[in-house]
């Protein structure tokens, strides 16, 4: 059973590209280990269907320290079990992973029915300048990957694009690069369609036990993380029963620190008319909200997760208290305007109902309008 890793930094789409693979999967069976950097699983909650015993999620840190190779093993002999008849594992690697430590798991593993099916790295067309000069790991990233998935090129002009097609294709020679808008890639360039070799690219199996030897490491257990992302991040969590003032929030994305590179998770408003969970993504200036029902039984409760580096978490729980809302059902509508103009509405839909026409127009595109990104 092959193992695909499917990694790229935050917010890159990594989540959006795996519930495109779940959606068109065809007759195919795809386990998925989700590894969330936070503790509060948005990730695993934003999987399509929540494909029930197919899925396990990892969260509290990054899979490739924070969760050691044995834990990880322990994941996938579950989910290799043949009463699943999965066909293929996609692990789902938090933005801040390391590939090669997962890598290097994967090839330590004692299962025998499971085996490295290859690096996917997702890169932000939108980002992509950003992420190398403030990460120059990702240039290693990218030459590791048996396959670069440039996404978001919606958000980018053809010139753009093809400036960032010629830098990623000497980047990383040799390897097959697609691009694609919401991560919708054909999914037969991970599975089925053609066989994984384990010696393929610069990074095979050998190469990998032969590195990890050399640093006096087994390529199982936890290893020295100094250069890893995730050493310079940091997450805070915020849950709330309270509804939020979509104000008071707004007001606060409005304004949060350049160091808050990643807010995700769901909020609930309660306002009337708009009590659904909305989705929130933050990545760098982007800010999206998307409307959407809440599982059944499901509590209404907001959960966000912030990512950033160099942030004080203590303040931004205090300015998140501060938008808690204990009488949401006297809001008016025009309460909801500031967040409905960061709602992305299907190409060619009508005007939202109660967005008036002096309030600054809904964004109609995911290419978001210059006043969502701030
Ligand atoms: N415009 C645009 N937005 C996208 C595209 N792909 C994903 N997004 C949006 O980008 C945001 C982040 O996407 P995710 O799929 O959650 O990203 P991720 O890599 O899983 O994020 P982390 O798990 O935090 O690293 C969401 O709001 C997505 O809807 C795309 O191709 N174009």
């Amino acid at each position: 059973m092959p193992v695909v890793v499917l990694a790229g930094f935050l917010g890159s789409g990594k989540t959006t590209l795996l519930n495109h693979l779940l959606t068109h999967r065809g007759g195919t069976r795809i386990g998925v280990v989700v590894n969330d950097f936070g503790s509060i699983e948005i990730d695993a909650m934003s999987v399509a269907g929540q494909v029930g015993d197919s899925m396990v999620s990892l969260g509290g840190g990054c899979l490739c320290c924070a969760v050691d190779g044995s834990e990880l093993d322990a994941y996938l002999e579950r989910l290799s079990d043949p009463v699943h008849r999965i066909d293929v594992i996609v692990i789902e690697a938090s933005g801040l992973a390391e590939p090669q430590e997962m890598i290097r798991m994967l090839a330590a593993s004692e299962n025998p029915a499971i085996r490295y099916g290859g690096l996917v790295e997702v890169v932000d067309a939108a980002e992509f300048d950003e992420t190398r000069a403030r990460h120059p790991e990702t240039d290693r990233h990218l030459a590791a990957a048996d396959l670069v998935v440039l996404n978001k090129t919606d958000r980018v002009d053809c010139a753009e694009r093809a400036r960032i097609e010629a830098e990623l294709a000497a980047l990383c020679p040799g390897i097959p690069l697609v691009a694609a808008d919401h991560g919708r890639i054909d999914p037969g360039l991970l599975f089925d369609r053609r066989p994984w070799t384990e010696t393929r690219g610069q990074l095979s199996f050998e190469d990998l036990i032969a590195e990890a030897r050399d640093d006096g490491r087994d390529g199982g257990g936890p290893t020295d993380h100094t250069g890893h992302a995730h050493t310079q991040y940091e997450s805070t969590e915020f849950v709330s029963e309270q509804a939020l003032s979509p104000r008071r929030l707004i007001d606060f994305l409005d304004r949060r620190p350049a160091g808050l590179y990643r807010i995700k998770g769901f909020v609930y408003f309660g306002v009337p008319g708009h009590e659904e969970r909305y989705a929130v993504h933050a990545v760098g200036r982007f800010l999206r909200f998307a409307p959407g029902p809440w599982g059944r039984g499901e509590p209404r409760l907001t959960r966000l997760v912030l990512i950033g580096s160099g942030t004080d978490g203590a303040a931004l729980l205090r300015e998140l208290d501060a938008c808690r809302e204990p009488a949401p059902q006297n809001a008016g509508p025009e309460a909801m305007w500031g967040i409905l103009r960061y709602v992305a509405r299907p190409a060619g839909a009508g005007p939202e109902a109660d967005v008036p026409a002096e309030d600054p127009p809904a964004a109609d595109h995911e290419d978001a309008p210059a006043s969502a990104e701030v």
